[in-house]
């Protein structure tokens, strides 16, 4: 009962198909049985009523004229048997026969309620003329025709709702059984269908025949798979587009480089990490705001709104605009960012919004304002460098040409700067560059330019002057103000300087050209004394043009073999018998012809070609070594001059090492001669490149002593084998009794600190005789020989007998 209730409340909600169809069925065959019954029982009803209707036709065809006739003759018996003849006929209950003119006849009985018809009929007898004898009426029951008729209704209602339901039946479970559970199949299918079980298709069951697979139901199952593949084809196509656009978020999040967002009005949707770290912003906080007015500076927004406008205009016209813009951050500091602004565009190439990115090159920016800061100003000093010094040359030469006025070039050298670069050291040179241009700077208007060159060279512009007579102020004014001594590693050093003048358009009109008459006016105050000044004469330029000549020459003597080692021997005091020799350097040159070391080893080391050529002399020294202890079968050691400059090149241990390796010569063999400038350079390097030499059995010399600041206490703490005392004591030992007392306290000294001793410079036979006595160890000097190309060195071995 609660099935059939539940049945019921399905059917009227939302009843199965079937049911509605059953219902469906039922409503419209019945209506029709109904419609076609009534029509078939009317007829029927019709048909009955005509039969009556055919049985009065037969009373009047049949009846009437002999009834006239009965009438006629007064035959009363013929008219009884013939009105109950009439009586007998189906139907007929009643007759009334009126006679003429007052006399009735009644027979039969009309039934109480019941619906009945009756016909008239007139009863005449045709003579001559027509009598009228009577009427008969004849009144008919019709109660046979109802209930015949009501038992059709039953009966065809019966029937016809019986078939009616039956095939109904019968259509509903065709229906169910071929369309209406494949139906319910597909509705549990599609309402179990979700995105997890998409691998399975939909299946019907039914018998895979030609004819089902090519009805409704086949194409619908089939469609339905078909749209769960094209789904699942999706749901791939999906999970990969979102794996990328997951890949591609965490991209642009993760990105190195910060990256907003914007729509098509230029409001930020989105901001990566990288921008809240760069800018100190929050995605939430932007969001909305216009790319440039992020900052809550009001004068960043100003610069940005003309900035962002042409940015604007440049991605619509070009499509991309990338350029460096100085942004602020939220704590109010200033950085730079390379920014590239793109628009993001649509299928159809409409903008929809637009891309910014952006790096942070604060650190460039400020590598590159130092790095213009290093090409145009010199580090040490702070001044302008050559570069910009040329630069404000060439604008004071336009402005003076406009205003006709001079300007004066001053180029400035310090005097013996290399020396007190090497003795006092690096730290000392520096100090007393910056010392110097803070002196010179000093001396000079607010429109003058004092600029560093390089090393110990300084040059000052002199702009908008009106006579030549200035340069002259300006430069005894600088020539003064370094007159007081500088303070330098705690001595007091005194340093002047040399100066040369050129003016425009006195001297050129050229920049070059008045530089380097200015530098060739300062050689001439350098020749002059130093501590001068000098104006520029045209006579000056043959002095400089020969020393830039002599030094593009240099540059190429070692390829051409202009160099040439000469051999000086060093003997035993005692006994003048050879021990070494020192190796010095010739240049001989085809123009210059033979060119001394004191000429050439300045320039050379100013330029820095004593480091190929100092290489050059201890590949060649080491070798003649070899070569005489092979031709004289004794060995010989050989002195090397190393510069400073030399000595401080960081792969100077692997070039004496090299050097000695491709001869084969024994370190000890080897004696290094280093200026006692050098010592006094007293720094780490230093120590450990003679520790490194002196461990490697090299033997290492102190050259020139007594000229420089003679620390004797440096000696200490050096590995030196020898000191040789300068020529300039030993040539005067016989005369300067002064000179002879220090060369006497030289050698005590220097025994005591265990290093043994030459003297160099020894001309006469009398200073051997000094030496001999004071116990000098060594000698060196033209008594014995002057320095020697090598193939008279050989000779002079052979032939001197305190050689061999
Ligand atoms: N870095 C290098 N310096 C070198 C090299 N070769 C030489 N030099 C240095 O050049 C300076 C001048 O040298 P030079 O003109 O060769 O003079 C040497 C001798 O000729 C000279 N001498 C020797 N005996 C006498 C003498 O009795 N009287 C006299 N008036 N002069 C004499 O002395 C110079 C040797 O000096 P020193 O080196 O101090 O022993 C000179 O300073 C050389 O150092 C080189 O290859 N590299």
């Amino acid at each position: 009962m609660q099935k059939l209730l539940t049945r019921l409340q399905r059917f009227r909600t939302g009843s199965p198909l079937s049911f509605r169809l059953l219902a469906y069925i039922l409503l419209f065959s019945s209506v029709f049985t109904l419609i076609s019954s009534a029509i078939q029982i009317y007829s029927d009803y019709r048909k009955d009523l005509s039969q009556i209707d055919r049985r009065m036709m037969v009373v009047e065809t049949g009846y009437t004229s002999s009834l006239a006739r009965s009438l006629w003759a007064l035959d009363q018996k013929l008219l009884q048997t013939q009105l109950e003849g009439i009586l007998s006929l189906p139907d007929i209950v009643h007759l009334r026969l009126k006679i003429e003119p007052d006399s009735e006849l009644v027979m039969g009985e009309i039934p109480r309620n019941a619906q009945t018809t009756s016909h008239t009929f007139k009863l005449t007898h045709q003579g001559d003329e027509m009598f009228s004898l009577g009427q008969l009426t004849v009144t008919a029951d019709l109660r046979r025709v109802f209930s015949d008729m009501r038992r059709k209704v039953v009966l065809v209602l019966t029937t016809q709702f019986l078939k009616t339901f039956f095939v109904s039946i019968l259509i509903i479970w065709i229906f169910q059984y071929f369309i209406a559970r494949h139906l319910t199949t597909m509705a549990n299918y599609a309402r179990n269908f979700s995105l997890n079980n998409l691998s399975d298709p939909l299946e019907l069951d039914r018998p895979d025949t030609q004819l089902n697979r090519n009805d409704e139901l086949a194409q619908v199952t089939v469609a339905i798979n078909q749209m769960r593949e094209r789904l699942n084809d999706d749901l791939e196509r999906q999970e990969r587009d979102a794996q990328e656009i997951r890949k591609f978020s965490k991209a642009i999040e993760q990105s190195p480089s910060s990256v907003l967002i914007c729509d098509r009005q230029w409001r930020i949707e989105y901001a990566n990490q990288k921008f809240s770290q760069l800018t100190g912003y929050d995605n939430a906080v932007i969001c909305g705001k216009h790319p440039g007015m992020v900052s809550e500076d009001a004068q960043a927004h100003r610069e940005n709104r003309q900035l962002w406008q042409s940015i604007r205009l440049q991605v619509q016209r070009v499509g991309v605009w990338q350029g460096e813009i100085n942004s602020v951050r939220k704590n109010g500091e200033r950085f730079w960012e390379q920014l590239i602004v793109t628009p993001i565009k649509n299928s159809k190439g409409d903008a929809t919004g637009y891309l910014i990115l952006g790096e942070d090159i604060s650190i460039r920016k400020r590598y590159e304002q130092q790095l213009l800061r290093q090409a145009n100003y010199d580090i040490l000093t702070g001044l302008p460098n050559r570069m910009l010094a040329l630069d404000r040359l060439k604008l004071a030469l336009a402005q003076a040409r406009r205003e006709s006025s001079l300007v004066g070039v001053m180029f400035l050298d310090l005097d013996n700067f290399k020396h007190i670069n090497d003795t006092l050291g690096h730290d000392a040179g520096d100090n007393l560059l910056i010392e110097a241009a803070r002196r010179i700077s000093s001396c000079l208007r607010g429109t003058s330019t004092v600029a560093r060159l390089g090393g110990d060279e300084f040059l000052v512009i002199l702009p908008g002057l009106t006579g030549p007579e200035a340069t002259s102020q300006v430069a005894e004014r600088i020539l003064k103000t370094f007159a007081p001594p500088y303070l330098l590693n705690g001595q007091e050093v005194f340093v002047t300087t040399s100066i040369g003048i050129s003016i425009f358009p006195n001297d050129s009109d050229n920049s070059g050209t008045l530089l380097q008459h200015a530098d060739a006016a300062m050689y001439q105050a350098k020749h002059k004394g130093k501590s001068a000044y000098a104006h520029f004469a045209p006579e000056m330029t043959e002095v400089s043009h020969e020393r830039l000549q002599m030094e593009s020459l240099m540059r190429r003597a070692l390829e051409q073999k202009e160099f040439e080692l000469y051999y000086q021997p060093i003997v035993r005091t005692e006994s003048g018998q050879l021990c070494s020799a020192e190796a010095l350097l010739r240049w001989n040159n085809p123009g210059m012809g033979m060119v001394m070391p004191d000429r050439f080893i300045p320039l050379a080391e100013e330029t820095g070609l004593i480091t190929p050529i100092g290489e050059w002399v201890l590949q060649e020294a080491c070798l003649a070594a070899m070569r005489w202890k092979a031709s004289t079968g004794t060995d010989i050691g050989i002195s090397v001059n190393v510069s400073p400059r030399q000595f401080r090149d960081p792969g100077f241990v692997d070039t004496v090492m090299n050097a000695l390796d491709a001869s084969g010569l024994p370190p000890q063999q080897l004696e290094l001669e280093i200026t006692e400038r050098l010592i006094l350079d007293n720094t780490i390097e230093t120590a450990d490149i003679l520790r490194q030499l002196d461990q490697s059995g090299i033997r290492l010399s102190v050259d020139d002593f007594g000229t420089g600041y003679s620390a004797l206490s440096y000696l200490k703490s050096y590995p030196f084998d020898t000191l040789k005392i300068d020529k300039s004591f030993v040539q005067d030992v016989m005369k300067e009794r002064e000179d002879a007392s220090l060369v006497k306290a030289i050698i005590n000294m220097a025994h005591s600190l265990g290093l043994r001793v030459i003297a160099e410079g020894v001309e006469e036979e009398a200073q051997t005789h000094f030496l001999q006595h004071e116990g000098c160890d060594y000698s060196q000097g033209y008594f014995y020989s002057r320095p020697l190309p090598e193939n008279e060195f050989q000779q002079w071995l052979k032939t001197n007998h305190r050689a061999l």
